[in-house]
This record gives structure tokens, sequence and C-alpha cells, in this order.
């Protein structure tokens, strides 16, 4: 059922009363959410550099986009509600129970145990990011990178873990593909300049199959564990695009560039075991067993000292980390002319006329 304005004044009132502070993050979580169901998206101007607090939630509301004031008042009162005396109580209450920090429309984030999780959560689509979940994962991205959890963990719902960047994206934006483009890449740069950035330890936990960016993104991850069900496929040529998310440098480092060329050109799909032989997956588990066993051996990885983690991450990835906003910027503009082609146009155009699929 959808929050009525009643309930969206009950929950504002009920916010003063809370006695325990939720915090910065989620403070900002719930100024933009405020703002977002009252004037809608921000359209302001943003504040200087210097104002640090003004310019972080205009941040934060400016990352909810076009979101629907409905939509922002009912991930309003479930971000409130989350937070009251009476569901603290009972979350501590059930054990493994995740608390809610974040719920856009199609991308939850739940905090427990140290851990983070990020959740695709649009399984009728396969998962697939529309341009509003690129811009709610990069704001769950810099809300975990402060919050009190030691590991950030992605995961899909469904059957899937994500079918890649949603193909009507760029078809139904209003102002044409060539503002889309335009749009699509600044949007795809801070996007992937997150997941670069991103000081903790980073997880994925693929449920299934993989598509497109959600496997490109991979190489910018710590640890990649995945079910025996989990596929991997880049078929970038097929959609007449070129690869993004940094894999032109990472997947050649990581396996080689025989084998990148294999997924990166010909788009060739990899098996969980192929994509674990390859470097790019850590470990592969029996999809049976899958999840039982990565949430044990994950929530025994948040117990270690996040400080020293951090420290070790940030050792391990610092002197790539300027590499790889290089070939970010250039896989971006590169893209942004390939969505404008005509071998990409027809390739989207098959797919949505269901002539063809992957
Ligand atoms: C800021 C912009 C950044 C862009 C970065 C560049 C990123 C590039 C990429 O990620 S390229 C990869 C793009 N993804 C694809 O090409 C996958 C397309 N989908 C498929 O080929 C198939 O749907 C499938 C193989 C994933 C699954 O097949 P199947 O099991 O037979 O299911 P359906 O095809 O019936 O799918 C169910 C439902 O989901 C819709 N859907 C699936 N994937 C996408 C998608 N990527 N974009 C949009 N919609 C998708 C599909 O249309 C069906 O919808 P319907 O039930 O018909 O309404």
């Amino acid at each position: 059922m959808r929050a009525s304005q009643q309930d969206f004044e009950n929950a504002v009132n009920q916010v003063k009363l809370l006695k325990k502070d939720p915090g910065n993050q989620v403070k900002l979580q719930l100024y933009a959410l405020y703002k977002q169901a009252t004037d809608g998206p921000c359209n302001v101007s943003k504040p200087g550099v210097f104002d640090l607090v003004n310019k972080a939630k205009w941040e934060a509301w400016n990352a909810l986009g076009s979101l629907p004031k409905e939509t922002a008042r009912q991930n309003y009162v479930d971000l409130v509600s989350s937070l009251s005396p009476s569901s603290e109580a009972s979350n501590q209450g059930k054990s493994g129970a995740d608390v809610k920090v974040q719920e856009s429309k199609d991308i939850v984030v739940t905090s427990e145990d140290g851990i983070t999780k990020i959740m695709f959560n649009r399984p009728p689509k396969k998962n697939a990011i529309t341009f509003q979940m690129y811009q709610d994962i990069i704001l769950a991205l810099k809300n975990a990178s402060t919050d009190n959890s030691a590991i950030t963990v992605f995961t899909g719902a469904g059957d899937y873990y994500c079918s890649g960047n949603d193909l009507t994206n760029f078809t139904s934006a209003s102002g044409g593909m060539e503002k889309a483009a335009e749009g699509g890449a600044v949007l795809l740069r801070e996007f992937v300049n997150s997941f670069i950035d991103f000081p903790k330890p980073l997880v994925a936990v693929v449920n299934g199959p993989a598509v497109g960016i959600s496997v490109t993104l991979l190489g910018l991850f710590d640890a990649v564990y995945a079910s025996d069900k989990a596929t991997f496929h880049t078929p970038f040529s097929h959609l007449g695009q070129s690869p993004e998310a940094c894999s032109s440098y990472t997947f050649p480092k990581i396996m080689g560039s025989a084998k990148a060329t294999e997924m990166l050109l010909f788009g060739k799909k990899l098996t969980a075991r192929e994509a674990c032989a390859q470097g790019l997956v850590t470990e592969v588990f029996p999809d049976s067993t899958f999840k039982k066993e990565i949430w044990t051996r994950l929530k025994a990885y948040a117990k270690l000292p996040p400080n020293s983690m951090r420290i070790s991450k940030q050792l391990i990835r610092k002197n790539e980390k300027e590499k790889l906003h290089a070939v970010n910027a250039e896989e971006c503009s590169t893209l942004k002319e390939r969505w404008l082609s005509e071998e990409c146009i027809n390739a989207i155009m098959s797919f949505l006329s269901r002539k063809s699929k992957l």
C-alpha cells in the first residue's frame, strides 16, 4: 500500500521524537527524500565547495533525480519506520534482520552485521539498470563509504544478478538520443568513478547471470563470489558498443589480452567456473548452498579490523587510481560516440522489437 500524505506527516513528526541520533548519512537521506516528496526534483543551484553542509544536502537531494514525489514520500515513510523505536527493537530481537538504510525503487540498501548490502531489485526486467538506478547506486556507495559497515556487497534479487544497462535508457529519454548520450556519458563516468574511489572492501555476490556493465564493473571489485548458475557476458560488439567500467584496462590485466579479447570483442559468454579460471571470479559455489555459505563467510570477514582492511585496500589500489580515472574518461567519450552510431541504434532497436536476444 502506498503511503498517504497523512502517513508522511506522521513520519515527519516521528523523526523529531527519535531517541537515538540516526547518524549523518541517514539524516542526509531523510532530508533528500523530504525535499523530493515536498518540492520535487532538485532544481536549485549547487552550493559552493566551501559550504560543506549545504553541498552535502544538495548532493543527496540531487542524486534522487526525477524520483516521483509519491515514491519519495513512500521511501521517507519506510526509512522513518525502520528507525522508529519499535522497529529498532524488533530488528535487534531477530538475528540477521537487515536494517534498511536506503530504498529507492529498484535498488535496496540494507546494513547489518558490519555489511552494507546494495541489491539490484528489478527482477521483472532481470535487474536491468535504469538511469535512476545508476544515481541511486552512486548515492549508496557514497553513504557506504562513511557508514559504520566494514565491507560493502552487491547482489541481485531474483534469478539474475543483472542484465546490464537498460536498453530503453536512450530510446525513452526526453530530448532525443544526442542529449541522452551526452548525459549518459557524464552519468557513467561519475558512476564508475564511485567504484574506482570506493575505500572499503567491495564484494560481488553474483547469484545468477550477469551481463554488460554488471560484468565489466567486477574488475573494480576486491572479491567476486559466484553461484555455479552465474554466467558472465559482455556482448558489446553485438550491441555496436565498446567496453566500459575500465574493463579495457582491467580485463587484459586480469586474464591476459587474448582471453579479454574473446570476452570484450567477440562477446564470448563465460560460465562461473571459466570466469574463475580467468581470475575474474574469486570462488564458485554450488547454487544450492551458495547463499548460506557466502553470507556466513562474509559475516566473518566483516568482523576483521575495518581500518586495517581499508588501509590494505588503499595500498593495493592506490598506484592504479590515476590510470583508472583516465581509462574511465576515455571509455565514456568513446561510448558517447558509439551510442549515436548506426550499429548501436540498430542493435538496440532490434532487441526492443524482439528481433534479437543475447
Ligand atoms: C549511464 C549509461 C551507462 C551505459 C553503460 C553501458 C553499458 C552497456 C551494457 O550493459 S551492454 C548490455 C546490455 N544488456 C543486454 O543487452 C541484455 C538484453 N537482454 C537480453 O538479451 C535478455 O533479456 C536476457 C538474456 C537478459 C534474458 O532473456 P530471458 O530470460 O529470455 O528474459 P526476457 O528477455 O524475456 O527478459 C525479461 C524482461 O526483462 C527485459 N530486459 C532484460 N534485459 C533488459 C535490458 N538490458 N534492458 C531493458 N530490458 C531488459 C526484457 O525486455 C523483458 O521485458 P518484458 O517482460 O518484455 O517487458
